[in-house]
């Protein structure tokens, strides 16, 4: 029977664990924080629910246009009672993986491991985890996989103090909203963040480095995006860094590598991740990284050591749950020597959850630009959408970009207030190589939102027939 031991118990490691359990092999998770990981802990679930939260008011705040008159400004915030919400569900999900994974007869091991590497050149791997009574243990595998994820990245001149100077996994202890909240940093997590406390009527200045919000993302759906921002009064400051975040009592001011200084009552941090590798002992193993200290890794999960493999966020691949999985599955499926599929991002799906959602998935209008990719694309604002009418909906849209020859859809973008959900059709002809054809003949709902992807569709199909 295959060992595995898993350091980690996020998405990479609780999915390779459940993957290889269907394989009988025997499994071992270590995890310092809780099964689940920083993922369903302290990021992607608990920031999520809080935006579940604002949502809410956002309804409120947009029913007045269909004629039900609602007063934001009566709607009262119980902050603790969200913040508990956030946490209840967060360790409700950990529970239920945990669960999951105890009735697949994976072993969970709580403690911090590192590789214990006796004789390098080996084909047994030796993992060792301090527990937390402060005993160690020794797990010996044929395979280790490390999944252990990322932590918040920290400047240092800005070190978080958990009350004015915050990382995004500190906000949910807040016990009243900031009355200003500064945040530095526009990527995904940072915009994310400006929506929903924009959302619950807090004052928001947004520090960003380049000159938009989302740098890296598609720019119409980002300046979109910027727009509705703007209109709720988010003030953006472009090409700023921080330099330096100080706080002088209640109030936090960061100050800028321009000279120039941003004052408000709290500072957010969303500056980027670094991996959790530093204390593993990788060198020591031979486990090659790269500068910044992620696990070089192929497509199959593999590092520079034979049985030892890597996935998630720890690679830097590109850092979303749903690939931290797949490579985790794809580590094992090869370690127990199963077919298996070389990791494919072009065919990625993932959304920004503001307000309007940004979704995404396959080839990007910048790589199209850049003449990376032949392509053919439409992009169809929802403006004309009968359904986004009757919701009083004034932005978003989609597009789709195809092979100039055969219609083969590459890619597409989505800008709608559940652009998330309004994404699946898209992945699913990137994934399985559809046509803007076989999109057109789909039959969509009337009215609906997904109505304007088969129309965006036939407009490239109209243009394929005139080729
Ligand atoms: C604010 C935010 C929101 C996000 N929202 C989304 C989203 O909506 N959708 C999406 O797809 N992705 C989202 N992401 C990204 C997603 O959270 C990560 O890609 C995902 O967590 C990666 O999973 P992982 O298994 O690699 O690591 P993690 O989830 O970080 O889990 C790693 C685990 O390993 C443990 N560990 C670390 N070192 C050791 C050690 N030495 N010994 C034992 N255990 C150890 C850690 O404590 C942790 O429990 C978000 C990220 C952030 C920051
Ligand atoms: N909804 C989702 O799926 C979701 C949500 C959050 C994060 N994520 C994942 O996490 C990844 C990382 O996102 P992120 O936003 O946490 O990090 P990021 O690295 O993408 O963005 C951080 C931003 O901060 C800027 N920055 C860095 N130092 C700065 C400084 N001193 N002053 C001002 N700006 C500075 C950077 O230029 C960058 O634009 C995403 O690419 C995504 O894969 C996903």
């Amino acid at each position: 029977m295959t060992r595995i031991v898993i350091i980690g118990g996020g998405p990479a490691g609780y999915e390779a664990a459940l993957a290889a359990a269907a394989y009988g092999a025997d499994i071992t998770v270590i995890d310092s924080d809780g099964i689940g990981g920083a993922c369903v802990l302290w990021d992607c679930v608990p920031s999520k629910t809080f935006i579940a939260s604002t949502g809410i008011r956002t309804e409120v705040r947009r029913a007045v246009d269909l004629g039900i008159n609602l007063k934001t400004d009566d709607t009262l915030v119980t902050l603790p009672q969200i913040h508990q919400r956030v946490r209840d569900l967060a360790f409700a999900q950990s529970a239920d993986i945990k669960s999951r994974l105890v009735s697949e007869g994976v072993k969970l091991v709580s403690g911090t491991a590192v590789l214990d590497e006796t004789q390098v050149g080996v084909s047994t791997h030796s993992v060792l985890a301090t527990l937390a009574d402060g005993s160690t243990q020794r797990f010996d595998g044929d395979v280790v996989l490390i999944a252990t994820g990322a932590s918040p990245r920290i400047l240092p001149d800005a070190q978080p103090d958990g009350e004015r100077i915050l990382t995004w996994r500190q906000l949910y202890d807040l016990e009243e909203l900031p009355e200003h909240l500064v945040v530095i940093g526009s990527g995904v997590t940072g915009a994310e963040f400006v929506h929903a406390y924009t959302e619950l009527g807090v004052k928001v200045t947004l520090v960003s480095s380049r000159d938009r919000v989302l740098p890296h993302e598609d720019e119409d759906a980002a300046l979109v995006l910027e727009d509705a921002l703007a209109e709720r009064g988010v003030e953006l400051v472009k090409h700023a860094r921080a330099d330096k975040v100080v706080r002088d009592g209640d109030t936090v001011t960061a100050h800028l590598a321009d000279g120039s200084a941003v004052t408000g009552s709290h500072v957010l941090m969303t500056v980027g991740s670094i991996p959790n590798t530093a204390n593993l002992e990788l060198e020591r193993a031979g486990v090659e990284v790269d500068k910044g200290g992620y696990i070089q890794v192929d497509r199959v999960s593999r590092t520079s050591v034979p049985g030892i493999y890597a996935a998630g966020d720890c690679t830097g691949l590109l850092p979303l749950a749903s690939v931290a999985a797949m490579q985790g599955r794809i580590a094992v499926y090869h370690a127990l020597g199963e077919g298996v599929s070389p990791i494919k991002l072009k065919t990625v799906a993932s959304a920004i959850f503001t307000r309007p959602e940004i979704a995404t998935v396959g080839v990007s209008q910048k790589a199209i630009d850049a003449g990376e990719y032949p392509a053919r694309t439409v992009m169809l604002p929802l403006a004309t959408n009968p359904r986004a009418k009757m919701s009083g909906l004034r932005r978003g849209f989609v597009k789709i970009f195809c092979r100039p020859a055969t219609g083969v859809v590459i890619g597409g973008v989505a800008v709608a207030p559940n652009a998330s959900e309004l994404i699946l059709p898209l992945a699913l002809a990137v994934q399985n190589k559809l046509t803007v054809g076989d999109l057109a003949q789909t039959f969509s709902v009337y009215p609906s939102l997904s109505g304007s992807i088969t129309e965006a569709a036939r407009q490239l199909v109209r243009h394929d027939d005139l080729d």
